[in-house]
């Protein structure tokens, strides 16, 4: 497969290093000390997703990695009463009428954003879609008011001052390099404890994100005390509200953080890799700008009228769009491989016995590009996911596996973001090109763009330039 000997983490790196462009449905080694399962084909994820999916859960070790970064988030909890609850709660604080309201904001973000850009004419859509939805995703869950915070951020001894998303970002992406240290590999008990000079210093780190949110909660009830409201749309206003998180600050501190680690470098990922493949593919850039053109009657004219005109109901309309957003996670899936998980009992899937405290890890981008299930599977075809197109089947002409397509995951651990995820998209996006065509400024990167997803250590640059139309 071409690029993927570039492709993120080291261990799904790893895993076509040894095996190629089909690895067997199971790949095996052992990491800190236990087995760990990589799964490469859909069939065993109908088990873990469907039938035996309430033996499904995450394994203690990606918690164990970040719990100083995300306490006892929902993102890597165990499947307990109250991941649970607190799940049932998240969900009804990103429901309907709140939910819309949270993308009001990230429109608006995205129109002061478009023209910032176009000042600049040409710019790393890297980082910068990395900022857009950074600001985005801090708005809603600390606010409008708030999405562009500055912490205190220490590096090889010094200290300076950093946007709070980006330290948030360079804090996840130091806790997954302990991931590689070999001696918390051998000896993972020692994962909690912080003991290099780095330890130290990310210990640092995380505590300003931290305190910087107890500052906020502490305003937040302080208003309180005095008008005996709670004002705003933000995830932690509604947290302070919510029966299950309000006796508890750090609890909502957990989500907020969790929200932003597991939500803004995702979407931008999104985002970005579209971009780079619309610029790449003109005929498919065309055929979503017609579908923009003929759904939308502002498209091309005033940037707030056709915000408005992007609401929940019109942008389901966007049949195209969605299938260029598909194909994009797809073909470089934002997450490229599940945190660790497990099954909570011994269990037989598809041949194999799995016993209950061996890691699981899913293998997005491998289940994403297995060749008896997409047709030219390093193609940029967003037709694959129109039924009415032969690409909407397996090479050999029968319907695909329903799993073979898991950018979210699936089962009950399914992302929490993703009505969120796919929402935003396809209201920002539209304001994006409204006047504008984003191109490739590298002629390499028109062929061969190089890969990028949200949990990579090194991000790559790629230059876009925007073209006025
Ligand atoms: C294109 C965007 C996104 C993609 C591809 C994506 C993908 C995923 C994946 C693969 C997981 C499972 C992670 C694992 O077990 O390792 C996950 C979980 C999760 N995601 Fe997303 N995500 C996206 C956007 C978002 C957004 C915008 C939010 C929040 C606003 C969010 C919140 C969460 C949460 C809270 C979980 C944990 C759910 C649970 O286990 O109960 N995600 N996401």
């Amino acid at each position: 497969m071409k690029n993927k000997e570039l492709n993120s983490t080291n261990s799904s790196r790893y895993v076509n290093h040894c095996f190629g462009e089909s690895p067997p449905q199971y790949v095996g080694f052992i990491y800190s000390r236990v087995l760990c399962l990589f799964v490469n084909r859909h069939e065993p994820l109908q088990d873990l997703f469907v039938t035996k999916n309430k033996f499904f859960d995450k394994h203690p070790f990606t918690a164990r990695l970040f719990k100083k970064t995300l306490g006892d988030g929902t993102l890597f909890a165990k499947s307990d009463e109250l991941w649970a609850k607190k799940r049932k709660s998240l969900s009804s604080s990103l429901y309907k009428q709140k939910l819309i309201q949270m993308v009001e904001t990230m429109k608006q973000i995205a129109l002061e954003t478009i023209k910032e850009w176009e000042q600049q004419g040409e710019i790393d859509i890297v980082a910068e879609a990395a900022n857009l939805m950074m600001r985005n995703i801090l708005a809603c869950v600390f606010g409008r008011q708030n999405d562009n915070p500055i912490v205190k951020y220490k590096e090889n001894g010094k200290i300076r001052d950093m946007k709070l998303g980006e330290s948030v970002q360079l804090n996840m992406g130091k806790g997954i390099e302990r991931e590689f240290q070999a001696h918390l590999i051998i000896f993972p008990e020692l994962l909690p404890l912080y003991i290099s000079k780095q330890d130290k210093e990310l210990e640092f780190n995380i505590d300003q994100v931290i305190d910087y949110s107890r500052n906020l909660i502490a305003a937040k009830k302080q208003q309180f005390a005095k008008t005996g409201k709670y004002e705003g749309e933000d995830l932690l206003t509604i947290l302070l509200q919510d029966e299950i998180f309000n006796q508890d600050d750090r609890m909502i501190i957990d989500e907020c953080l969790t929200f932003l680690a597991a939500g803004a470098q995702t979407t931008a990922v999104s985002i970005t890799n579209f971009l780079c493949y619309m610029a790449q593919n003109s005929d498919k850039q065309q055929k979503m700008r017609d579908e923009l053109k003929g759904q939308l009657k502002n498209f091309g004219g005033d940037p707030n009228d056709l915000s408005k005109e992007l609401e929940m109901d019109k942008v389901e309309d966007l049949i195209y769009l969605k299938y260029c957003f598909y194909e994009s996670m797809r073909i470089e899936p934002p997450v490229v491989m599940s945190s660790s998980c497990q099954v909570n009992e011994d269990m037989n899937i598809q041949g194999v016995k799995i016993k209950k405290d061996e890691m699981i890890i899913i293998n997005i981008h491998q289940i994403h590009h297995n060749k008896d299930q997409w047709i030219e599977d390093d193609k940029y075809i967003p037709e694959r996911f129109d039924p009415s197109s032969k690409y909407y089947l397996t090479p050999t002409g029968t319907a695909r596996h329903p799993m073979s397509f898991v950018p979210f995951i699936g089962g009950k651990r399914i992302c929490l973001g993703k009505t969120f995820a796919e929402y935003s998209f396809k209201a920002i996006v539209p304001l994006l090109l409204n006047k504008h065509k984003f191109t490739l400024v590298n002629k390499d990167h028109m062929n061969n763009k190089p890969l990028y997803d949200a949990i990579m250590f090194k991000k790559p640059v790629i230059k876009m330039r925007l073209e006025r139309l």
